[in-house]
């Protein structure tokens, strides 16, 4: 990042001084304040002129290891909204890597860009360069607006890539460790409110019939579940009415959240618990694979005064975050398996915490991760080695 010195000298051109404007203005410092209000350690800009990248890589938080999360690519207006993205991001995988109990701390990156029309190979190997550049800080993949094929390029320049294609090393779908670890959730959720794991006989309203929704939807049809879907593509949903008659029924994207069900499952988009749905839901419990459910942290402590039980998304779906963190240490399917099994106990755990000191679901979840990172960095007191300098 182009630091400009206080003093303007005699050479400066009206470019310079304009820059220097803006940043003395408030640009710099509100970096620093927002890096400050959540606790970031390091903020990357990165540019290259040859292939047009504009990216910002944020690390939050490697107190329990490397910096671990996907690079998403959006056409964002502004850089202050690049910013508050990945800032937000990364804060979120801090908190997502902490109750999965994998050595990783909390990183995203941002492309600003369009993913259909400014992708090269080019801007991907310039991304790879500049990951490479961390040595090891931060490992990404693929998020929101970028594939698997994307980082085959990127990994050409640096080994900090998951989530590759098979034929390149990567370990496949994720959607299928995020929705067992969704299907651990039900079965917590179900122990916790009705002391018993069988989902027989429950009703659970899925929204979103995509990779982890419709697999959800089958395995619960196979658990002998009544489930309610909505999709947007209704091909989607028409598919899956035909090939579970009597147990699938299909419902609106509007009401979805409205049909009374004993558990509501979010499995397309976030802030789905806000203002508007908050009072309407007709639901018992909310599980499911959508990152940030909750429209603000606010929502949770409405859901948890309603009665409703929340299982925290960054839980409930870290079974992708697992697969991809365990490929950095050679992957190993049922490894990914059961440590997303464990998602079922902590669930549960968090549950307990919420019940006993009456705390939002989402605060205890929140509890239990700032307690497994003072734990881990009073671990790292303990010297490993020395090396002479
Ligand atoms: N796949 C993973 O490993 C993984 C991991 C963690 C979190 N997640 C999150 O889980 C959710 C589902 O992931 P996925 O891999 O199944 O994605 P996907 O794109 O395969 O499926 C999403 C589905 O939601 C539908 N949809 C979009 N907007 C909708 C709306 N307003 N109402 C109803 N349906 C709508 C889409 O048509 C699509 O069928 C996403 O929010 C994703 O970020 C996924």
């Amino acid at each position: 990042m182009k630091v400009i010195n206080n003093q303007q000298s005699c050479t400066d051109t009206e470019e310079a001084v304009h820059l220097r404007e803006s940043v003395q203005g408030s640009t710099m410092e509100d970096v620093f304040r927002l890096m400050e209000e959540a606790g970031h350690e390091q903020v990357i800009f990165c540019r290259h002129e040859g292939s047009g990248l504009k990216s910002i890589i944020a690390l939050h938080d490697t107190t329990m290891g490397p910096a671990l999360g996907g690079c998403r690519m959006a056409p964002y207006r502004t850089t202050d909204e690049a910013l508050k993205d990945v800032l937000r991001l990364s804060r979120g995988m801090t908190y997502k890597c902490g109750l999965a109990d994998v050595d990783f701390g909390g990183g995203k990156a941002v492309i600003i860009g369009h993913p259909e029309e400014d992708k090269s190979p080019e801007m991907f190997r310039a991304f790879g360069r500049f990951v490479g550049g961390l040595n090891g800080r931060f490992f990404t993949g693929t998020d929101m607006g970028t594939m698997p094929e994307d980082f085959v390029h990127a990994a050409r320049e640096s080994e900090s890539f998951v989530g590759l294609p098979v034929s390149h090393g990567g370990s496949g779908d994720t959607a299928i460790p995020t929705a067992y670890g969704v299907m651990q959730g039900f079965r917590a959720t179900a122990r916790h409110l009705w002391n018993s794991t069988d989902l027989g006989g429950r009703t659970v309203a899925i929204q979103g019939a995509g990779k982890v929704g419709a697999r959800l939807v089958a395995q619960l049809v196979e658990e002998g579940a009544r489930v309610i879907v909505a999709d947007v593509h209704m091909d989607r949903i028409r598919s899956l009415v035909e090939k579970y008659p009597g147990s699938v029924e299909a419902a609106d994207v509007e009401t979805i959240h409205r049909k009374p069900c004993d558990i509501f499952s979010p499995c397309a988009i976030g802030g789905v618990v806000n203002n508007r749905t908050l009072d309407e839901l007709a639901c018992q419990a909310i599980v499911g694979s959508a990152n940030n459910q909750l429209a603000e942290d606010a929502h949770g402590d409405r859901l948890h005064e309603r009665g409703i039980l929340y299982a925290p998304d960054y839980l409930v779906n870290a079974g992708g975050l697992i697969q991809v963190a365990d490929e950095l240490s050679g992957y190993h399917h049922e490894r990914v398996m059961e440590k997303t099994r464990s998602i079922f106990d902590m669930l549960l755990k968090i549950y307990q915490l919420s019940r006993e000191e009456d705390l939002p679901t989402c605060r205890a979840a929140d509890q239990l991760v700032l307690e497994r990172l003072r734990q881990v960095s009073d671990l790292k007191r303990i010297l490993l080695g020395f090396e002479r300098r």
